[in-house]
């Protein structure tokens, strides 16, 4: 027994010694590595070219920003002798940052390139040093900085916070966007979702193309459905996927044209304008307030002066678009058309997943008969049902099944109440009396009362869902 233990001691530090020495093989290959080339770089001809943070005119160079950012998202920094690091804007977050004075190393299409960060003193205008060998200069400097101005602004998308502006006599008032509805979270036809997103990434690849166009860089979205589908919601996750901020124009508080036209002028690039419930400056009998009119609301959705819309998203919500003129929403101005239903079996499904975290479950065939026959609910209507009783799955769908057999249109679609598997033989308890563990206070909510509560909430859409199966209409 003791030999066994010599021997595996023995082993054991054998091993360990070997992995030292490898190791230090290893640092001691990257330091030879370093030599070589500080002094191969001794042997070669430089260009130095310096990019100082302010222009002749005191005015803050861009390019300086910019290089900064870059060389701050390097790996090689990560790697380098000496880095700050810095907490970001969530407190998990830790950002690295260049040290006064340090050199770090870029490679590019082969060729090295050395960025120093000129300090000479803390409250002195810095700058960067970009030593490069001559001979790569002309094939390598024109890419290499475009591939900076890439980066960073690949950068900037990903790391904006997004604001929200909303519209008063006085111009626009900003705060932060912080709703927390994603591409994720709303519950909708998977392949549309993904035609949506693959829409918004390509929009926002497109510069280029819409230049070569001659077409100013923007697209149109209307929304369209009935109350509680997801509308407002979907607009939130477009402008987190595009990372814009949100322009929510209220058209009431316009008081003219020539204000609207202001209003639109002062909304800056990577922003989505959005006009909520659109239908009711544009319809015939139209009841609002304000003197805007069809006109300049058209002049808006044009964007006057088109260069000055560049890189906007303009959204447009509204519950049925059949009152409203072709004219108004032909492409150009509205590039694309997304039906927003009421939810079907598929649509149940999703929310019951994200609701409640259930894919499967004995009571959703009695679902899916309930949908067959024609009845529905929006998603909003469905989802709180789910919400208020997340603690029991059976009991939200029952409280769902409940709903569905309770609508008007049940009634229309021969649907009887009695007959209702899902009820108990003492017809519809409380959730309360159903429920599989004790429940938060307001689980407690039962079918019936939840099911009304509800309704009160979100009024009773009758409306049976005009089910497309292409809701995607794209007019370009
Ligand atoms: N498709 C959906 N997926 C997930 N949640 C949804 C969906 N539709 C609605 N909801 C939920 O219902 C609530 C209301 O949704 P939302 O305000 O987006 O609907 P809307 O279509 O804008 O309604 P309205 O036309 O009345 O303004 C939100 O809390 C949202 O989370
Ligand atoms: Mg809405």
């Amino acid at each position: 027994m003791i030999i066994k233990i010599i021997i595996v001691l023995i082993t054991t530090s054998i091993f360990l010694f070997i992995l030292r020495l490898f190791l230090k093989r290893k640092i001691r290959v990257s330091k030879l590595i370093k030599c070589w080339r500080l002094i191969s770089d001794k042997f070669h001809d430089h260009q130095f070219l310096k990019v100082p943070e302010f222009n002749d005119n005191s005015q803050e160079n861009q390019l300086f920003r910019r290089v900064l950012l870059y060389l701050n998202s390097l790996e090689s920094l990560e790697n380098s002798d000496y880095t700050n690091l810095f907490s970001g804007p969530n407190p998990t977050d830790i950002l690295l940052s260049l040290n006064p004075n340090q050199t770090i190393v870029d490679e590019f299409l082969g060729a090295r390139l050395l960025w120093t960060y000129d300090v000479v003193s803390p409250d002195s205008p810095k700058s960067f040093l970009l030593r490069i060998r001559k001979r790569d200069k002309r094939r390598v400097l024109r890419p290499y900085l475009q591939h900076i101005h890439t980066v960073c602004d690949d950068i900037d998308h990903r790391v904006r916070d997004i604001r929200l502006f909303t519209n008063t006599s006085l111009g626009w008032k900003t705060v932060p966007f912080s709703h927390p509805a994603t591409l994720e979270t709303v519950s909708m036809d998977s392949d549309l979702k993904t035609k949506i997103k693959s829409d918004l990434e390509t929009f926002l690849k497109s510069k280029h193309y819409y230049h070569r166009l001659g077409r100013v860089w923007r697209r149109s979205y209307l929304l369209y459905g009935p109350s509680g589908t997801g509308k407002s919601s979907f607009v939130a996750a477009m402008a987190k996927c595009l990372s814009y901020d949100v322009y929510d124009l209220d058209i009431s508080k316009v008081s003219d044209d020539s204000d609207l036209k202001f209003l639109l002028l002062q909304t800056s690039p990577k922003s989505l304008i959005l006009v909520e419930d659109f239908d009711k400056f544009v319809t015939k009998n139209n009841s609002s307030s304000t003197s805007v009119t069809i006109s300049g609301v058209l002049n808006f959705m044009d964007g006057v002066v088109s260069s000055c819309c560049e890189e906007r998203v303009m959204v447009f919500t509204m519950t049925a678009k059949e009152d409203i003129d072709p004219a108004i929403l032909r492409p150009g101005r509205v590039d694309v058309h997304i039906y927003f239903p009421l939810c079907d079996f598929n649509g149940f499904k999703n929310l019951a997943s994200n609701y409640l975290g259930v894919r499967e479950h004995k009571l959703f065939n009695q679902v899916e008969e309930m949908f067959n026959t024609g009845v529905t609910l929006s998603p909003a209507e469905i989802g709180e049902l789910m919400m208020v009783n997340r603690n029991s799955p059976s009991r939200a769908i029952k409280s769902v099944i409940y709903a569905l057999q309770t609508t008007p249109s049940a009634a229309a679609a021969g649907v009887v109440v009695e007959s209702c598997k899902a009820t108990p033989k003492s017809g519809l308890r409380s959730a309360r009396q159903s429920v599989d563990g004790p429940g938060d206070p307001i689980a407690g909510v039962g079918c019936r009362d939840g099911v009304k509560e509800i309704r009160k909430l979100y009024g009773l859409l009758t409306r049976k869902s005009v089910r497309k199966s292409d809701s995607f209409e794209l007019h370009t």
